[in-house]
């Protein structure tokens, strides 16, 4: 553990992260602190650089540069370690989608060593809790695209993560699940853990999150609390104010009817 962490424990701590996808920079030495027990919203424009930034940190894709750490495990030197304290919901991942909601979940949680009657009884729980248990049996290839949501997220709580990070996890999902969704995710904050939300949805995250970082072009524009961020206006109103690009011009004009 380096010396700065010993002095701030952050749930994920990252550091000058950079990567290049051939001339196009999407994450230009990016560095954000999520404390421990924060609920923590990452939000910014399409192609902002928010699911690459997520990915470098949690595993899936390797960094050209900058390091992260999990509770003070490098992600990138010590990956298992890491993994064993992380919950990751990616966005746009193929899942193992020939088996069945309940078989995905299932298998998830013994792919991380756990026993079968755990297993069992949570994957009744997360089905339940996620309003999942009368599709159990159903393909998750045959999900639509709001179940695929859910089943992914089961997938990533089984184990009981310290730090969950989810990539657009209310996407495509009904206000009741999301409803619920945002219940167990306070829950287990209020319980100790850690959640990294991405989100366009800036009344969602002004609601949820007591933290967010606002990146766009690879950039982190803003990041601090909620409150700080968003300096005495709506997150919203604050996010347009920081990113721009609202247009004003004539717009379409030949789709007026
Ligand atoms: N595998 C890839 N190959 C080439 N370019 C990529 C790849 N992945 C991402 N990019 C580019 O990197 C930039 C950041 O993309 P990223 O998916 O991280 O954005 P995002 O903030 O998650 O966007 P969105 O809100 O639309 O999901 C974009 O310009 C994108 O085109």
């Amino acid at each position: 553990m380096s010396e700065n962490l010993q002095t701030a424990p952050a749930a994920l701590s990252i550091r000058g992260l950079f990567k290049r996808f051939g001339d196009k920079v999407a994450v230009n030495q990016v560095s954000l602190e999520v404390p421990s027990g924060s609920f923590y919203g990452l939000v910014g424009p399409n192609g902002a650089g928010k699911t690459t930034t997520l990915s470098m940190s949690t595993g899936l894709l390797r960094p050209d540069g900058g390091e992260v750490w999990v509770h003070g495990v490098n992600v990138w030197q010590d990956t298992l370690q890491a993994k064993k304290l992380l919950g990751v919901l990616p966005d746009g991942v193929r899942l193992f989608d020939r088996l069945s909601g309940e078989q995905l979940v299932t298998y998830s949680g013994l792919l991380r060593g756990m026993d079968r009657e755990t297993v069992t009884s949570r994957v009744k729980d997360l089905l339940d809790a996620l309003d999942l248990s009368k599709d159990a049996g159903t393909l998750v290839v045959d999900y639509s695209a709001g179940m695929t949501k859910k089943i992914a997220l089961a997938s990533a709580l089984i184990h009981a993560p310290r730090v969950l990070v989810l990539d657009e996890p209310f996407e495509s999902v009904d206000p009741i699940s999301a409803a619920n969704i945002r219940d167990i995710l306070s829950d287990y904050v209020r319980s100790g853990g850690t959640v990294i939300v991405s989100s366009h949805v800036m009344d969602l995250v002004q609601r949820m999150c007591d933290h967010v970082a606002v990146i766009a072009g690879g950039n982190v524009l803003a990041a601090g609390t909620v409150d700080q961020v968003r300096a005495g206006m709506s997150l919203e109103d604050r996010f347009v104010d920081l990113v721009g690009g609202r247009n004003h011009g004539e717009g379409l004009s030949w789709l007026r009817t």
